[in-house]
Parts: C-alpha cells; structure tokens; sequence
C-alpha cells in the first residue's frame, strides 16, 4: 500500500448498552467539525438504527451488522479499515483525519483492538489511540456485578465516560469511581451528562504509545493489593528498580501467555532489561503480546520496570515471587 500520510488515528468508544456511546460519538463530531472523521458502528443486531442515530454529514460511517464484534468477525472490521484507505486512494475520496469505532454494547473491546496487533499493514495505516468506555452511573453498579461483558470494557478502559451523571446523588457517583478505580485505577475519569465532555481530552491521547503514557501513579500499588473475589477482576502492578533478565523473562511471561491467556485481558508495560541501555516496551491482549524497544535511558533517570496486568483470578502473590526471580541481583 502506498498510502504516505502519517498514520491515522482511531479511537474505540465502548460500554454497555445504553451507557451513551452514540451520545457521545455525537458530542465528538460536533465538537471536532473541522475534522473528517470516518466513523465505524458495529451493532448487535441487524437493524441499522444506530446508523441513523448518528448525527453528521462530514461523516462516512461504516456499519458492521454482525453482531458483536468477536473474533470471528475480526476480519470484517480489518477490512472495513482497509476499505476506508482504498476509499482514498483509488476513489478519490477525501482522506481521513480520524476514524472513531462504536462497539456494540454487548462487545468485548479486546479483538477490536487486537486487530491493530495482529495486522502490521493496518499498524502502518492506522495508529491506535485510545479506549473509551462509557459508564452508566444510573446502572452501572448493577450491571458491572450482572455482565461479564461489563467488568472487561471497565478492564479495558484507557479513559472512563461516566455519563448520566446528572440522574444520580454524589454519594452514588463516589461509589461508582470506586469500583471502576478498584478495578482499573490507572484510567482517567471524565464525569459528564449526555456524554459532554471536551473532545481533547479523550482524543490523540496514544494511550497505546506506552512510552509515552504508561505512568504508574504512587499510590496504584495500594489499589492492586484489593483483591476482588466477588467479581474476580483485579490489576495486577509488578514494578522494580532491579534489572530484568530478559530471557528469563521471556520464559516466564510466555509460558504465563499460554497457560493464563485467557485470563489476562491486558497488560502494558515497561522493562529495564539488564544490558541494554533502552526500555522494552511491551503490551499485549490475552495471548498476543509484542515488545519494542523505546527510547534509551537517560543518564539522570532512574531505571525501573512497571508493568500493569489487568485480567480475572490472577494472584498478585504468586506473579510477584515469579517476576522477581526474573530479576538480576
Ligand atoms: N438522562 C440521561 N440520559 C442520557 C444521558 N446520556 C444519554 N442518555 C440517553 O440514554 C439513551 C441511550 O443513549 P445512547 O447514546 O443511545 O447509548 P448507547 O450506548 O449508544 O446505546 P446502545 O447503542 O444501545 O448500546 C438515549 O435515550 C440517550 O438520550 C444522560 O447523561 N442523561
């Protein structure tokens, strides 16, 4: 493909049904009307009503009426992007600037954006930027406890929408932080109603440009000791100033990878490799996982490794003894 232009970015709006993601989708197109942007609406069900509910004629959108977006359908949504880019370069159609992908209520955002891991051309193309997910705080209490689908857009969460705001008291909304904050307290909480909040502050975040974005607050620590029996999601926060051997490393997260996949439903983080003088930067969603190098350590910054796993029965005790004996002494 010889497609040019810098990578596009694409956000993913998620949450449960009738949380107000085409509320907000709605409120970001017409916050950002100077920009195109392409929109994509998986819906469940084959009725393309939320097609008609999204406002806007700047906007091309693209509708995936497969239902959820599961793995199966992976492909549809791959090459709806890859129709998008041909839109441009064959059809003459005005390039993108953004493209913003609505999921159905019912979806699991993660083989959303596994998509952009396991297609390197579409990587080339495109440039992940950020998870939204949108909160219902009327009913979230009782639908994070009810849904699975719930407790993973909540795990997935680079940034939190929590809308309705208005239709509870304080009391509520506090606790409503705190379970999202017990269950994914590195994600930033944006409290609004009908899904008004500034379009800048959840786009071109590149919260998956870790290198950028991975900021482990003091504090996460406490958070993660929480153990979550009732729901069974917990964050797990590995961190150390000690050097990583890498290829015991390498050993331990892939046999991790193959044996608790499943259960991981994503991990971010940063390594300080013994030897080298760069971060390894590595992510990953379930089994897939991809590491890079980033940018060298400077000579006045202190090298450390954080790395954050967010995933359903994993044992804080357990991956700490086995991540320290990856450590050199
Ligand atoms: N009272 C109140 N209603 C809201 C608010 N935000 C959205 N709604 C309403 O809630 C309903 C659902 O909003 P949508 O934006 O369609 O929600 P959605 O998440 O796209 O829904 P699905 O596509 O079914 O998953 C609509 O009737 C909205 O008008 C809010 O802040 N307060």
């Amino acid at each position: 493909m010889s497609f040019q232009a810098p990578r596009i970015p694409v956000s993913i709006l998620t949450g449960f049904l009738g949380s107000g993601k085409t509320t907000l989708l709605n409120a970001i197109l017409a916050d950002k009307q100077e920009e195109r942007i392409a929109v994509i609406v998986n819906e469940f069900g084959d009725a393309g009503i939320d097609q008609q509910l999204v406002i806007g004629a700047q906007e091309e959108i693209f509708e995936l009426n497969n239902g959820c977006l599961c793995c199966k359908i992976r492909t549809d949504l791959i090459n709806t992007l890859y129709a998008l880019i041909q839109a441009v370069e064959e059809q003459g159609h005005e390039p993108f600037d953004r493209v913003l992908i609505e999921t159905s209520g019912l979806a699991e955002p993660a083989p959303v954006v596994q998509s952009f891991l396991v297609d390197p051309e579409l990587s080339e193309i495109y440039h992940l930027d950020t998870v939204v997910t949108v909160i219902d705080s009327y009913h979230f209490l009782k639908q994070v406890q009810e849904h699975e689908e719930v407790r993973k857009q909540v795990a997935f969460a680079d940034k939190f929408v929590l809308n309705k705001a208005g239709l509870v008291n304080s009391e509520r909304r506090a606790k409503v932080k705190g379970m999202l904050a017990s269950f994914n307290p590195a994600a930033p909480v944006h409290v609004t109603s009908d899904g008004e909040v500034s379009a800048a502050e959840l786009l071109n975040q590149f919260t998956f440009d870790i290198e950028e974005k991975l900021r482990i607050e003091p504090g996460f620590m406490d958070h993660s000791h929480h153990h979550h029996h009732d729901h069974e999601i917990s964050s797990i926060v590995l961190q150390s100033q000690k050097a990583v051997d890498i290829k015991e490393f390498e050993k331990w997260f892939g046999d991790l990878v193959d044996n608790k996949g499943e259960q991981m439903y994503r991990y971010k983080g940063i390594l300080n490799v013994d030897g080298f003088n760069k971060r390894i930067i590595f992510q990953g969603i379930h089994m897939l996982f991809a590491g890079k190098a980033g940018a060298p350590w400077t000579a006045d910054e202190e090298r450390k490794s954080q790395f954050v796993i967010i995933g359903k029965g994993l044992d804080q005790d357990l991956f700490q003894r086995e991540f320290e004996a990856c450590l050199t002494e």
